[in-house]
Parts: structure tokens; C-alpha cells; sequence
């Protein structure tokens, strides 16, 4: 289902500081990521506590996503469990154990799929985050794939598609244009150094992506 005629949702992924996190905010993220509990070695990743702490003080109407690789259900469950987002990311379940947590959490299911077996988890996740990953089924690699096919998988499936892997301030805008997916996920592409966003380049990227709205600064609601 295309959705070029609406506006394309972004997340803003890998934040690991309250300050990267109201950055994205302020740019006007849609949604918010956060990455705990994988199984690859990423200057993204955080504690389950830090990650509890930047989902608990994300103001409203922006969505929180804990993005992890479980074990298996039960593992993500724990972690969802001690995170509290609006929905979890995740990376290496097969289409059933998807489906089981699906069944199991409120939380909204995003599996991390390619172009290729996207069809597979389309019944069972609530959105699909067709990513470049990479032989361990992490994202964050940097690397576009073709965006093309995923054109066609977002033509062919009823899920809502996000594209992800290797977008930038320079490319977002043609990957829109191109794969016209639901939305669009970003984490090594608007960095400064490993782990850190760069201001600029998180604005440019949501600006190009057409949802930059300059939220102002959250203020501290303590009197
Ligand atoms: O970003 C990571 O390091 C990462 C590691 C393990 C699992 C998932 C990871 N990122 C998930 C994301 O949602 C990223 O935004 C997505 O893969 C795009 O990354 P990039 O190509 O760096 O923009």
C-alpha cells in the first residue's frame, strides 16, 4: 500500500542521551528509537534503565520504540516489560514468534525484515522496517539496498512499510519519492561521531523528509 499521498512518518533511531532524544523531538521526530539488548557490538546500544529513563520522558504524542534482538517471546517480553515503549523493533524472530508476541503485548510489533522475506512477516508484525541487515539480522549498517524492490513490496503489501538502511540529509527526499513508503528510519545517517547525533543534520533530514515542524525546546515541567 503506498502512501504517497500522506506525510512520511521518521524515526529517529539509536539515540543513546536525553539531549540526542529532545533533539529529535524538537526536530520534529514522529517516533523516537532506542536501542537495548542486542546481540552486535553498536556505539547505539544503551542499558534497559537508560532506555526506561528516555522512554519515560519522552513528551506526548511522540512514539518510543525499544529496538532489541530476543532470545526468543519471552525474552522480549521481559525486555518490553522493563522499557515501557509504544512499540518494539525487532531483529532475528522468526515470522511465529512474531506473531506469538504480537499476540502477547500491547505494544506495537515492528520486524526488521529485507526486501526479500518481507512477505513472510507481513501477517503477523503491525509494520515492517525493511532494513539493509546484516548477517546477524542488525541494522545500523549504513547501506542503502535497492530501493526499487522495496517499491514493490510496498505496492504489494498491506502493511505499513518503513524504509531503513543507509538514508541521509542528501538521499531521504529521492527515497521517498522513489519506494513512497509509510515512513522512514534513520540512526548512523544523521550522526556527528559513533553513538552522537549531529543537530544539523538531524533537522536537514526531517526538513527533506517534509515533517520538520520546530517544536520548541521541551521545558523541565517541574516547578
Ligand atoms: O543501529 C544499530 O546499531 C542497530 C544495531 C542492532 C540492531 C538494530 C540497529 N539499528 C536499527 C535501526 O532501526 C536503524 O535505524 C536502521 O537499521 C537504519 O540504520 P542506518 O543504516 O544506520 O540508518
Amino acid at each position: 500500500m503506498t502512501h504517497s499521498d500522506s506525510r512520511t512518518r521518521v524515526k529517529i533511531c539509536g539515540l543513546t542521551t536525553a539531549a540526542d532524544r529532545d533533539l529529535a523531538v524538537t526536530a520534529g521526530a514522529d517516533a523516537v528509537g532506542f536501542i537495548s539488548g542486542v546481540s552486535v557490538d553498536t556505539p547505539r546500544e544503551i542499558s534497559a534503565e537508560t532506555a526506561a529513563t528516555l522512554v519515560e520522558t519522552t513528551p506526548p504524542f511522540v512514539s518510543t520504540v525499544l529496538v532489541t534482538m530476543p532470545d526468543d517471546v519471552s525474552d522480549a517480553l521481559e525486555r518490553i516489560d522493563r522499557v515501557g515503549p509504544d512499540a518494539v523493533q525487532v531483529h532475528g524472530l522468526s515470522p511465529s514468534a512474531v506473531a506469538a508476541l504480537a499476540g502477547e503485548t500491547d505494544a506495537a510489533v515492528l520486524a526488521a525484515v529485507t526486501a526479500a522475506n518481507s512477505p513472510d512477516y507481513e501477517s503477523v508484525a503491525d509494520a515492517l522496517v525493511v532494513d539493509s541487515l546484516d548477517d546477524d539480522g542488525a541494522g545500523g549498517t549504513g547501506e542503502t539496498h535497492d530501493w526499487e524492490r522495496a517499491r514493490d513490496r510496498v505496492e504489494a503489501l498491506d502493511s505499513p512499510v518503513v524504509l531503513a538502511g543507509g538514508l541521509t540529509p542528501d538521499n531521504v527526499g529521492a527515497a521517498i519519492e522513489t519506494v513512497a513508503p509509510y515512513g522512514v528510519d534513520v540512526a548512523s545517517g544523521v550522526e556527528r561521531s559513533s553513538g552522537h547525533k549531529d543537530p544539523a543534520a538531524v533537522r536537514s533530514f526531517l526538513g527533506r523528509a517534509g515533517t520538520r515542524t520546530d517544536r520548541p525546546e521541551p521545558t523541565d515541567p517541574t516547578p
